[in-house]
């Protein structure tokens, strides 16, 4: 956490700079162009109303009706222009506002799906939390405020300039306070509230994201909740996540309590000072009486203006730890960024050595790749060794040894198989020895540990996880997922459906537009067999099955991996049902004691 100063400004320009400097700059510098033309015309148009508005007075004072009618007519001349130039600044800071967080959101949506960050982002920063706050909101506080706060210092610069001008025509002593005056109070403001309010603010942003977030489990886990009748516990953790917001808040009231008790002791100055120092002039004759008026209307002006890190200081401090959030966050994905970088250029490396697959399998699995395949090191982390990985027509793993992202457990050691295209893998084991973990590595998910994976690219993959997962969306986009462009026709999905046993799932739910919650509304079973469904659809050149038929019974089972073996598809299976055993020609079978053995089934 950031006090506001040079590292926020370093922080702020390292996010705000590739928009600015980007592929839309011209636009984005164009927009702000014609901000910044309307912010001159409007700040012209302020130093005309101030002056005619002692004109007013003076006229008046002086019963000059002549004077007093010409003001009134200019004053109106002014404000005709002067209210929609306002309305136009306003509008265009906006716009500009909402066309950066659009550029914004979609560069942040884009690395988050990219190597699969939403994946991987906790490996690498375990503190960092609730990312969909950071990009739905730290990112649209963040483009806003900037340009707010931007042109609010522009603006306040251009009316110290302006208005300096007519308060140095009326006193000199006047501006010279008013200097002096708002750089003691900014320092401080700054010095006393900074820090606390900062780190009260980032505070808030995570508690505030933590508790929404607790709610939006609530709805996900609602029918698991409801049999397990947990609904006190729950009810308990989100009002304990609220309280932690509320009593942060409280804090933060404090601070801003006091904040606020200063600023505004401080800002009650301007309002009497001017009368003060112009008073004598006027009453021995040398000034007119609106010459009060202007002076302290042009006093306030650059007193606000030269107030201004003071006066917004709440919004800065929160748009202060906005910044950190979203620096924190851009830093993480970056990290996984220069991760994958690292293993795609140790995976060329040993690509081009192992033509070469001597050179691989002749080293001690212990060494042979830890010293290249390592990430490389920052100050504070020490080197880690990476499972490389190639692209190969087919599967296979040498001398891979698996460990857990924190390189806390080794899973497997030294493990050396290879899976030929017309073959078939089952991989069995106790609970927890690694068996997913293994299918983690191959999709690349996890990459702690040591040796090479090679395997086809991964579009030509197709992984069931264990635990089905139905998109939002119809039935047609359920059997599709995730190839939302696949050409298939609604007879093939028809036919598919038969084959997985669900013959007349379309006809339940009115076809296949049919919209539904579906991890709702179809059994586990169910899932599980739409989730084949996909396989068969789509046959991939591999399918890798993680306890896919886990919840179907031996029937069923049975005609799901018929119909598999009648495809061209090449397949891998986790299961715990020695029954799978008939369906695939090699089983691997892992032990808690990181070894493994292969043996041959059927036709091997
Ligand atoms: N993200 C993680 N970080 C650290 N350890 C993990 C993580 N995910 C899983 N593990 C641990 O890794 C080990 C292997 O998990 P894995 O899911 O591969 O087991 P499995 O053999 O598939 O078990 P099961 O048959 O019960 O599904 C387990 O001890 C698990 O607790």
């Amino acid at each position: 956490m950031e006090r506001l100063n040079f590292q926020g400004l370093r922080r702020f320009w390292a996010i705000a700079k590739a928009y600015w400097w980007g592929d839309e700059k011209w636009r984005a510098r164009g927009l702000l162009l014609l901000i910044v033309i309307l912010l001159l015309g409007y700040t012209g148009l302020s130093v005309v109303l101030n002056t005619q508005r002692g004109e007013l007075i003076s006229a008046l004072s002086a019963k000059d009706e002549a004077r007093f009618w010409q003001t009134v007519f200019v004053f109106v001349g002014v404000l005709v222009v002067y209210a929609p130039l306002l309305a136009g600044y306003t509008y265009l800071r906006d716009r500009l506002g909402l066309e950066w967080r659009r550029w914004l959101t979609d560069r942040f949506v884009t690395r988050y799906f990219s190597d699969r960050a939403f994946y991987r982002i906790n490996q690498f920063n375990a503190d960092l939390d609730n990312p969909d706050q950071r990009i739905a909101e730290d990112v649209r506080s963040f483009t806003q405020e900037s340009l707010t706060l931007v042109l609010v210092v522009a603006s306040s610069l251009l009316e110290i300039a302006a208005f300096s001008g007519v308060l140095w025509g009326i006193s000199r002593e006047l501006v010279l306070f008013l200097i002096g005056y708002a750089i003691v109070g900014t320092l401080f403001t700054v010095g006393v509230f900074g820090k606390p309010l900062v780190r009260l603010n980032f505070e808030q942003l995570k508690r505030e994201a933590d508790f929404r977030f607790g709610l939006v489990r609530i709805r996900e886990n609602a029918e698991a909740i409801a049999f397990y009748q947990g609904e006190e516990q729950e009810s308990t953790q989100v009002k304990s996540r609220f309280m932690r917001a509320f009593d942060n808040y409280k804090r933060l009231l404090k601070w801003q309590l006091g904040l606020n008790g200063l600023t505004n002791a401080y800002e009650f100055i301007p309002f009497v000072l001017p009368a003060l120092v112009v008073a004598p002039a006027v009453f021995s004759g040398d000034l007119e009486v609106g010459k009060v008026s202007e002076a302290q209307g042009a006093f306030i002006r650059v007193f606000f203006s030269l107030n201004v890190i003071v006066d917004r200081f709440q919004a800065l401090t929160a748009f202060g730890a906005g910044i950190d959030r979203l620096h924190d966050f851009a830093e993480s994905l970056g990290q996984i960024e220069h991760k994958k970088d690292a293993a795609e250029l140790l995976a060329t490396e040993s690509d081009s050595e192992a033509t070469g697959e001597a050179a691989i399998t002749e080293a001690s699995p212990a060494t042979a790749t830890a010293a290249d395949a390592t990430i490389p090191t920052t100050d504070t982390v020490p080197p880690q060794p990476l499972i490389a990985q190639a692209t190969a027509p087919q599967l296979s793993l040498q001398h891979l040894t698996l460990q857990t992202p924190n390189y806390q457990r080794t899973l497997i050691e030294d493990l050396t198989l290879e899976l030929d295209t017309d073959s078939s893998l089952l991989v069995a084991g106790p609970s927890g020895c690694g068996k997913s973990s293994l299918l983690r590595a191959i999709a690349g998910l996890w990459n702690s540990g040591q040796g090479l994976i090679q395997r086809p690219e991964l579009k030509d993959l197709l992984f069931l996880p264990q635990k089905p997962y139905m998109i939002l969306g119809t039935l047609r986009q359920q059997l599709r997922y995730p190839y939302p462009d696949a050409d298939i026709t609604d007879e093939q999905m028809h036919n598919v459906l038969k084959t997985v046993n669900l013959p007349d799932l379309a006809e339940r739910f009115g076809g296949f537009d049919a919209d539904e919650e579906w991890s709702d509304v179809l059994s586990l079973g169910e899932q599980q067999r739409l989730s084949f469904a996909r396989v068969l659809l789509h046959s991939p050149r591999y399918a890798v099955l993680d306890e896919a038929t886990s919840a179907l019974d031996r029937h069923n089972e049975a005609q799901l991996y018929e119909a598999l073996e009648a495809t061209s598809t090449t397949y891998l299976s986790v299961g715990h049902h020695e029954s799978l055993e008939a369906h695939h020609r090699w089983l691997l079978r892992l032990a808690e004691d990181h070894t493994w053995q292969l043996h041959a089934l059927k036709g091997a």
